[in-house]
């Protein structure tokens, strides 16, 4: 499966990995906000942790038990959303 071009395979391959870096923790909590939104939109959901101005996503499918078409579709919202 093609994966947007800044996103790897987790090491068990079952899910989509990218860090994002920002000014500071308002620039990414406001990016976090959108990607929210449009997650919501999408149905699926990303996970993520965030500490002060890096936001890490992991994108799996939890009902296929690993990355789907939906993972590679919200991977490329949330670039659109940077
Ligand atoms: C019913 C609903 O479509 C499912 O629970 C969705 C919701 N969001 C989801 N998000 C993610 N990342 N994986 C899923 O399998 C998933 N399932």
């Amino acid at each position: 499966m093609d994966i947007p071009s800044g996103w790897s395979h987790s090491d068990d391959g079952k899910a989509l990995l990218r860090t994002y870096e920002f000014a500071d923790f308002s620039e990414a909590f406001a990016f976090l906000t959108r990607v929210a939104m449009e997650a919501e939109k999408a149905d699926h959901h990303p996970e993520f942790t965030s500490v002060w101005n890096k936001v890490k996503f992991r994108l799996t499918s939890h009902d296929a038990g690993g990355v789907t078409e939906r993972d590679v579709k919200l991977a490329k919202i949330i670039d659109s959303l940077r």
